[in-house]
């Protein structure tokens, strides 16, 4: 597992253009290396903002969209085309204006899908989705995908991964149902912390002043169960992409300071 990088951007909308940058060249890489590239992507207003900066990004033609797969960290258990849903929420923002090949676009089930109102099995499903794509190149049963994209929670959640709540302590599945979570909505399907370790890419995307205490906390050595960003690592990278507000209390040393 790799130790946290930091870039701190001047501000978020800097910040979501510079990662959208970096993603479309990522992309075209693993795409020219491997002929696909892999993505999972994240609800939350940053985890969007950089996907509405790739929408605009002039280079997102250099995608070749049709060998993209796409992935989710988590989802709001909602029905079919709710607002709130994060897929919903990418569809409108990017995802509808690319050429995407569907089968290649894995979202997670909706409340009102094949598994019901049934989160875990709605886990579970996703899960064995997973696996299926996992080859034997993999390190278990998920694929190792070129960026997973996390925003952070001003409690240190990742995905649908809250501080001391059932699902950070999960070390066997992949995939977890989740109740009772304290950002709405209660209910939610995650990706587990082994899965996003899986990832050889972790990306974590927070900014303004409400996030300055989490990325301190996450990056000062704190335990995932109490800090679940700080469990947030990627196989051969860890990028903390921050603005200079959610960077303010960042314990000194870790990443060069502005100069006066
Ligand atoms: O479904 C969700 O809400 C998330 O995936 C969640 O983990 C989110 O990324 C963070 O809460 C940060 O959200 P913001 O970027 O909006 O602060």
């Amino acid at each position: 597992m790799s130790a946290p990088q930091v870039v701190v951007h001047r501000d978020k909308e800097l910040m979501a253009k510079a990662a959208a940058a970096r993603l479309i060249t990522k992309i075209v890489d693993a795409q020219a290396a491997r002929g696909f590239a892999s993505v999972v992507l994240t609800g939350g207003r940053n985890g969007n903002g950089l996907l509405a900066a790739l929408a605009e990004a002039p280079a997102r033609d250099a995608v070749d969209w049709s060998r993209l797969d796409l992935w989710w960290g988590d989802e709001r258990f909602l029905p079919d085309g709710d607002p709130e849903r994060n897929y919903t929420q990418a569809r409108e923002v990017l995802l509808d204006s690319v050429p995407l090949d569907p089968a290649r676009v894995h979202p997670m089930a909706p409340s009102d899908g094949p598994y019901g109102n049934d989160a875990d099995a709605a886990a579970e499903a996703y899960a064995a989705e997973l696996a299926a794509a996992a080859g034997p190149e993999d390190h278990g049963p998920v694929p190792s995908f070129d960026v997973l994209l996390l925003g952070v929670g001003p409690d240190t959640h990742v995905a649908s991964l809250f501080p001391e709540l059932p699902g950070v302590y999960e070390r066997e599945r992949t995939v977890v149902g989740v109740h009772g979570a304290p950002k709405p909505p209660p209910t939610r399907v995650s990706l587990t912390l082994p899965a996003i370790r899986a990832a050889r890419e972790v990306w974590l995307l927070a900014a303004g002043e409400d996030k300055a205490n989490a990325a301190a906390i996450a990056l000062s050595g704190a335990g995932e169960v109490q800090a679940p960003a700080a469990g947030a690592r990627g196989r051969s990278r860890t990028l903390w992409l921050l603005d200079e507000a959610a960077a303010a209390q960042l314990p000194r040393g870790l990443y060069p300071p502005a100069s006066a």
